[in-house]
């Protein structure tokens, strides 16, 4: 298959999350030969099959392959997406410990507790932006449940930044020049706390985030350097907060599609399902990536060692033969017949955090928690009474991440 001529990298600024879709539409086959980021080449590859082309270590590694922009905004240097082989998996381990099990249900109870104080703050305020709302809420319960000080009068800040980190990674526009001087900053403290809790100048709470990072281990039996350590401690917080994106978009769901706020305020396994829905139907993550550590071949296309591959997550999730009508909003989709259960996804079908194992490869080890997370926060949104005031709710396929463009403002805050 031809390459373009013309590197892509402006194009995909221009054209966002439809970039990589597009082009596999207009080539008429899962995967296509582009290029990026200067002369690289480039193949984009979506499927199952794609998936697991790219998941595995022999023809794909991330080391190297990151783009510096997106590891000094989103990831931080040193960060475990970056590592492969023995290192990422020792370091996975840690990560894999910390955020599946038991200790995801007084995540998701500290979350519950803090959107549960804010409502009759929320209800004095003339109006209210639930994306930024969302956020401090996010932000009070991870940070308690993680063991990192906030207090009161900081929470607002840090909120902030750790949005912001989120925001500035995909553009050249003036949130990514805020997000890299956020990371410094927020890393430099972060790695002062670290420092302080080895030195026995400040406790960690036994087994919280902060206790685990500080304490860990890497492959060559050495701790973390503790900027380091405070770059995975931000990879805990830093994507817990960024599920107030999640919740702008169930709330954009709800108004779009109000027949489902009956069900969603009843809970269970519905509200799991509208949580896998909305991250489905919602461009957040628009694909994954690495690089060829030798010469290699997929789909019958040449990939030279050195080549960038991508794996097209927003187009894979909208995918008809793996979601029939993929653009319609359809939270029953993900229960079982009898409307009862949840069904068994499988793990190179639903990727808007990854595919394949979180264990062994770089799937998004974070899933049950934003799942748990979302859900809770879905029913709490199901059942608060407000009202939409006229604002734009455009979600541009141009800008990434894509967000509702007003944020979502709220009246007229009802505690449910
Ligand atoms: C807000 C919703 C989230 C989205 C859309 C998301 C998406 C992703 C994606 C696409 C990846 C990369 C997978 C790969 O490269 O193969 C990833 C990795 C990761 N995520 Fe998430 N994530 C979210 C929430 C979370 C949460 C809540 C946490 C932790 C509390 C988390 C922690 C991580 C970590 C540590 C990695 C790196 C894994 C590795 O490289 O092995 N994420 N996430």
């Amino acid at each position: 298959m031809r390459r373009p001529r013309f590197d892509q990298s402006l194009p995909l600024l221009a054209q966002g999350y439809a970039w990589l879709p597009d082009r596999r539409r207009a080539a008429n086959r899962g995967t296509v030969q582009t290029r990026l980021m200067g002369v690289r080449r480039t193949l984009g590859v979506a499927g199952p099959a794609g998936a697991r082309f790219l998941y595995d270590e022999d023809h794909v590694r991330r080391s190297g392959a990151l783009p510096e922009p997106v590891v000094s905004t989103l990831f931080g240097h040193g960060a475990v997406h970056t590592l492969d082989g023995e290192p990422h998996r020792v370091r996975k381990a840690m990560f894999v410990h910390l955020l599946t099990g038991s200790g995801v249900a007084d995540l998701v109870d500290r979350v519950g507790a803090a959107w549960d104080d804010a409502v009759p703050r929320w209800a004095e305020q003339p109006r209210v932006v639930l994306m930024d709302e969302a956020a401090v809420v996010l932000t009070r319960g991870v940070c308690d449940w993680a063991g990192v000080p906030v207090p009161e009068d900081e929470l607002r800040g840090l909120a902030a930044d750790l949005t912001a980190l989120v925001d500035g990674f995909a553009t050249g526009a003036p949130r990514h020049w805020r997000a890299r001087r956020v990371r410094q900053r927020r890393e430099a403290w972060l790695a002062g706390i670290v420092d302080a809790v080895r030195a026995g100048e400040r406790t960690a709470p036994a087994g919280s985030v902060l206790d685990v990072v500080a304490t860990h281990r890497d492959s060559e039996g050495e701790l973390l350097e503790p900027r380091v350590a405070a770059v995975e401690v931000l990879n805990v917080i830093r994507p817990t907060v960024a599920v107030s994106w999640f919740v702008g978009f169930a709330a954009h769901a709800l108004h779009r599609w109000p027949d489902d706020r009956e069900r969603l305020r009843a809970g269970g396994a519905f509200a799991t399902a509208f949580a896998h829905e909305v991250r489905r139907y919602y461009p957040f993550a628009p694909f994954i990536g690495g690089r060829a550590p030798r010469d290699v071949e997929f789909d019958g296309e040449r990939v030279p060692a050195g080549s960038m591959v991508l794996l097209d997550l927003f187009g894979q999730d909208h995918d008809p033969e793996l979601f029939p009508e993929p653009y319609t909003f359809r939270p029953e989709r993900f229960l079982t017949d009898d409307g009862e259960r949840v069904r068994d996804i499988g793990p190179w079908e639903l990727v808007p955090q990854g595919a394949g194992d979180p264990r062994t490869g770089h799937r998004c080890p974070g899933e049950d928690v934003t799942v748990a997370l979302l859900a809770s926060l879905a029913v709490r949104l199901a059942r608060l009474g407000y009202r939409l005031p006229d604002q734009d709710l455009t979600i541009s396929l141009r800008r990434i991440p894509a967000r509702p463009a007003s944020g979502v403002v709220l009246t007229d805050v009802r505690p449910g």
